[in-house]
């Protein structure tokens, strides 16, 4: 099949996904764009958390066999968990795609944040990304498999002001490695994306500084993340496990968005003569 060929309606066809978070933001994107590849076949069903969902079914036009479902289901919770999965396999029999988009986390420095703020934040990116992975895996990939997609971040420099979900993607950056090998045999593609976006419910205010720090000198939209998980997803993709893209503008590659402030705090180089000549270029009055 022509790559080109590959993103045309259709192209998901009799498929079932599971999108946490599906309802807001990058996750509405995602179902958007899987309801739109679905839109001239049947029995394309998508399972969302959020109420949003709701709008997105009135949506549809009257002739699309592709459906969307709203469940509600906290990820942190494992049993809640296991009886979405069994929920979608009892109302549809299959599930061929699970996009961990749900997640959430809020701005502090390290030295601030409780303990029941920290496992808060691992519980839901981390330890929900796992639950979503291996009930998934348990009740329908390993014998049938399927492809999962996990949504993260921009935490390669670190996540100064949200050490909490940069531990949490990093690990499951890792999460997504180990899988790829350990599910290979049942047929299962892990992928993650990592994304740096906007969508104008949030409004562009709370990401508008972050332009400055973009080689693309705008924002990306949910659009431009929604593309690469269906990508991931697709058969476009079928030689593709264990990776991470970044859809990012290569924001990632560049400054750091976090000041840090002029100091005298850190420790004295050794002594010696390359001390000095630092010292003399340090000097106000260094002709250097
Ligand atoms: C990723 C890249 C870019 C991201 C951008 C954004 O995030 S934009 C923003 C987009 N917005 C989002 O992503 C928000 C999404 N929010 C969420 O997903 C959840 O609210 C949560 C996972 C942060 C916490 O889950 P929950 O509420 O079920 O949690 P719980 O009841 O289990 O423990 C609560 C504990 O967590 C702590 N704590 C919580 N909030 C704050 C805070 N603001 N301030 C300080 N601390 C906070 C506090 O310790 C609290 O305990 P307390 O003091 O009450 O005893
Ligand atoms: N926007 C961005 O630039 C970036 C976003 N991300 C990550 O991408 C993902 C999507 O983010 P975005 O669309 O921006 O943000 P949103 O806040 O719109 O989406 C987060 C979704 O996760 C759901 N969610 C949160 N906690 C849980 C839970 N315990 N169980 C089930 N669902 C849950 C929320 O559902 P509900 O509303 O029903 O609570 C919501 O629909 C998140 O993981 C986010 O952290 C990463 C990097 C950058």
């Amino acid at each position: 099949m022509a790559a080109s060929s590959v993103f045309r309606p259709g192209l998901f066809k009799h498929k079932v996904a599971i999108v946490t978070g599906g309802g807001t933001g990058i996750g509405k994107a995602i179902s958007a764009e899987l309801l739109e590849l679905g839109e001239w076949r049947r029995d394309t069903h998508y399972f969302l958390r959020s109420a949003e969902a709701l709008e997105m079914r009135q949506k549809l036009p009257p002739s699309s066999p592709a459906s969307v479902t709203p469940l509600q289901c906290n990820i942190r919770n494992e049993n809640e968990v296991k009886a979405l999965v069994l929920s979608v396999l009892e109302r549809y029999g299959r599930i061929d795609f699970l996009v961990n988009n749900g997640g959430g986390q809020f701005s502090s420095p390290a030295e601030h944040i409780s303990s029941k703020g920290w496992k808060a934040v691992i519980d839901t990116n981390l330890t929900g990304t796992f639950h979503c992975c291996q009930a998934v895996y348990s009740a329908w990939m390993k014998q049938h498999g399927g492809a999962i997609v996990n949504i993260i971040a921009d935490m390669w420099k670190g996540f100064p002001g949200m050490s909490h979900t940069g531990a949490a993607r990093a690990a499951v950056d890792n999460l997504t490695k180990s899988l790829a090998i350990e599910w290979a045999a049942s047929g299962v593609r892990v992928n993650s994306v990592a994304p740096v976006s906007n969508y104008k419910e949030l409004g562009p205010s709370l990401f508008k500084m972050s332009v400055p720090f973009s080689p693309a000198k705008r924002l990306g939209v949910p659009e431009e993340i929604s593309s690469a998980v269906c990508f991931l997803l697709s058969p476009a993709a079928s030689f593709i496990s264990g990776a991470t893209l970044r859809v990012d503008a290569g924001q990632s590659l560049y400054h750091s968005m976090w000041d840090i402030p002029d100091h005298s705090a850190w420790p004295e180089a050794p002594e010696g003569e390359n001390l000095e000549a630092l010292k003399d270029l340090l000097n106000p009055q260094s002709k250097l």
